[in-house]
């Protein structure tokens, strides 16, 4: 952990969440209170009970200003999780905090106000008015919240230029091409200024291309605002690209929460060592984890190149390739280890971390 990250995770969380539960079905509250209900498999759940478990026992934190990602399987509770940060579906037991305010306790006015201002969705499906010009769609939100016109439109065209859609304010949905209409979803909800987006899964649509792009302008929109965001997919490597930590979803549960490098550096199980197995390690890996600790001559040395301890692998493969020699590891201008050949292509072939090695060879 760099002294930046301990300071984001010093900070009270956005969304606090311990032991929630979603359960479909008849007297679902039962399911949970009932430990042998609650450790029922699936099927046989669903043929005592009727009952289908959305979300089971999830407990995480998103912290200020990060790109928290939820990642699954095709049903394996993203929506239903996300949906129950705002209480879009009903929680069956558990808790929600945004900023330490109970979100479970929130009377409808608080949840229109949660919704609107301080966690605001943006769906695949954006939902534009297909008679409003782009402006005026972006405004909407401004316009429900009771902003004056010439504001709101001020603060559309503000939002239009953010996502890069400067020049066809005035153009209607059925002008743009899908990327483009995602933007304008995304000025929308961006319009409103909340203190988080929550995203469901909202480029699946579009062509790889495309989705490359928005991705990048997630990225760029995190990077340059800082804004907090929760994240759904199910594309492994969007899930990579940008998140600062997954939570990685199978049958309700999260198996797994970490940043990428965790996920595929040290994988909770197997279960999601099989998932991230054809991931290019070398490019999520980092150097503070290849590294191998510096000789005292090496650590107090000046000469040949050096990486920040947060380079990937491929990026320090890249430099010491070049430069022919080991590159000493920088943190805060610190020498905290070498990366040479050796270290750099143990990563590449899956072989780092301890006690790999010796497994590979027995
Ligand atoms: N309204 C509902 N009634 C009953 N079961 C539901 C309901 N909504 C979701 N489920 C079930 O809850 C589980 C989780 O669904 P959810 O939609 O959250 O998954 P997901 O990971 O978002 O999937 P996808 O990627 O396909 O959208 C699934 O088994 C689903 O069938």
């Amino acid at each position: 952990m760099t002294a930046a990250d301990t300071r984001v995770a010093d900070q009270p969380p956005v969304f606090s969440v311990r032991n929630l539960w979603k359960v479909f079905g008849p007297r679902a509250e039962r399911v949970p209170a009932t430990p042998e209900l609650a450790e029922l498999s699936p099927e046989a759940l669903r043929e005592r009970t009727g009952c289908t478990v959305g979300v089971r026992d999830v407990s995480f934190d998103v912290r200020p200003g990060e790109v928290f990602v939820v990642m699954g399987l095709s049903g394996s509770g993203k929506s239903t999780l996300v949906r129950c940060l705002t209480r879009l579906i009903e929680p069956t037991s558990g808790s929600i905090a945004i900023d330490g305010e109970d979100v479970c306790a929130m009377d409808r006015n608080a949840l229109r106000e949660l919704r609107r201002r301080r966690a605001a969705m943006v769906f695949q499906h954006f939902g534009l008015l297909p008679h409003r010009t782009v402006l005026d769609n972006v405004a909407y939100g401004l316009e429900i919240q009771g902003v004056p016109k010439l504001r709101r439109r001020a603060k559309a065209a503000e939002m239009i230029e953010k996502v890069g859609l400067s020049g066809m304010e005035g153009r209607r949905p059925a002008q743009l091409s899908g990327g483009q209409q995602q933007r304008v979803g995304l000025a929308r909800a961006l319009a409103a200024d909340p203190e988080v987006l929550l995203f469901d899964e909202p480029f699946s649509a579009l062509d790889p291309l495309i989705r490359r792009d928005m991705q990048e302008e997630v990225v760029r929109l995190h990077r340059d605002e800082g804004r907090t965001m929760v994240f759904i997919t199910h594309d492994l490597a969007e899930a990579l690209h940008i998140g600062d930590r997954i939570a990685l979803m199978r049958g309700g549960r999260v198996v797994q929460c970490g940043t990428p490098e965790e996920i595929v550096g040290s994988p909770a199980d197997d279960y999601v060592r099989d998932f991230v197995r054809d991931v290019p390690r070398e490019q999520v890996i980092t150097v503070r984890r290849a590294m191998r600790p510096a000789t005292l001559a090496e650590a107090r040395g000046s000469s040949g190149p050096t990486v920040a301890a947060g380079t990937t692998v491929a990026e320090a493969i890249d430099v010491v390739a070049r430069d022919g020699s080991p590159a000493r590891v920088l943190d805060d201008g610190r020498c905290v280890g070498i990366v040479d050949f050796k270290c750099l292509l143990r990563v590449v072939a899956g072989l780092e971390g301890p006690g790999r090695l010796e497994k590979a060879a027995a």
